[in-house]
């Protein structure tokens, strides 16, 4: 069982527009829909339809259209009691595929329900096989939870994967290796902010065929302590880094609809591979096809297998990159 966490859940709306997206005028939409969201919940989805059992914990009320619908799409999840409905964040697409976000902060969360949510996660983290922390922290959450939480899931014998970013993403490294999780899946513009590399330039030289700048910034995590890097980089694909190797996958040719739950299904790629026992090199590709799936489907649609074509991933194994002398 994967236990996902998200502290802050969404119901995601996308917004197809007719033309390019101008500011300070009236703008049409040819198209409009809306989807559970929150990156944990987006996890939880995409596992569920591998066939790899998943519960989603999030803040939530009876009646609040998010559990609704987690309910319509048959994702099992369950609730503690919050200060009101998740918030909406909006998608904007042009019709050439360029998508902008807007993300609400979310819901206030009060110290019952974060005591409520901690407990939830812990006691459920004591039964499960990975237990995954996604996502931005509510207004009320201290923003160096995720630490908090993975030291004290550090006695479950469960595994822990983080993905964020900002202010909780760097409260978390602050307190490594003491918290450092078992799997971090920081994106080009995370591992820039974890390790003071630059984003754009991680992303642009694996996609000129260079991914080891990438490799090097994975490996001063692992020399922090976390156990395995998956470093995602967009069209570039995805890098690997543990202590025993470094990888770096491919995808497939696709043309991107929208990449809004790319990097969650890439998280669930690696761990429904990982949950069937495959290499690290295989958790990659699986992690690698997932994404590029997702990137393929509009708005926050998620892939199912049919979506995902693994043999088309090329993985290459990188030399690996040396522990960093300081
Ligand atoms: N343009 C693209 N072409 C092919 N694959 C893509 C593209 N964009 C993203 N992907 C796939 O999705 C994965 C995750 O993408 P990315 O690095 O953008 O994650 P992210 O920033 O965490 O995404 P999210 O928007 O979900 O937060 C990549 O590793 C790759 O497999
Ligand atoms: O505001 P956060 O928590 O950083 O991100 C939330 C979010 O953008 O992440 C998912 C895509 O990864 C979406 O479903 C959701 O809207």
């Amino acid at each position: 069982m994967i236990v996902t966490l998200t502290a802050n859940p969404s119901i995601d709306r996308t917004v197809n527009l007719v033309g390019r997206l101008e500011r300070g005028t009236v703008l049409r939409a040819a198209a409009t829909h809306s989807d559970p969201g929150g990156k944990g919940v987006n996890v939880a989805r995409a596992l569920t339809s591998a066939g790899v059992a998943a519960v989603a914990v999030l803040p939530g009320n009876e009646g609040d259209p998010l559990l609704t619908a987690l309910s319509e799409h048959g994702i099992e999840h369950v609730t503690v009691a919050t200060s009101g409905p998740a918030r909406t964040n909006i998608t904007i697409t042009e019709p050439d595929g360029t998508t902008t976000k807007v993300n609400e902060p979310g819901v206030v969360m009060s110290a019952e329900s974060l005591a409520d949510l901690q407990s939830e996660i812990i006691e459920r983290g004591s039964r499960a096989e990975w237990v995954v922390l996604s996502g931005s922290l509510p207004p009320g959450i201290p923003t160096d939870w995720y630490a908090t939480l993975v030291e004290a899931l550090r006695s479950a014998s469960c595994r822990v994967a983080v993905d964020t970013s900002d202010a909780p993403l760097l409260a978390l490294a602050e307190r490594f290796p003491a918290a450092a999780p078992d799997l971090v899946k920081p994106n080009s513009e995370e591992l820039a902010q974890l390790t003071g590399a630059d984003g754009q330039l991680l992303e642009e030289s694996a996609l000129r065929g260079d991914p080891t700048a990438t490799a090097h910034a994975g490996r001063q995590l692992v020399d922090r302590g976390v156990e395995a890097v998956l470093a995602t980089l967009g069209a570039a694909g995805a890098v690997l880094v543990t202590e025993a190797g470094a990888w770096w996958a491919t995808p497939p040719p696709i043309v991107a609809r929208s990449t809004v739950g790319a990097g969650d299904s890439s998280l669930a790629g690696y761990l429904a591979a990982h949950m069937s026992g495959a290499t690290p090199a295989d958790c990659l590709r699986s992690a690698v096809a997932y994404g590029s799936a997702a990137a393929a489907l509009p708005g926050t649609t998620l892939p199912t297998p049919d979506h995902v074509d693994i043999d088309a991933v090329t993985v290459t194994a990188l030399s690996s990159p040396a522990p960093d002398p300081a």
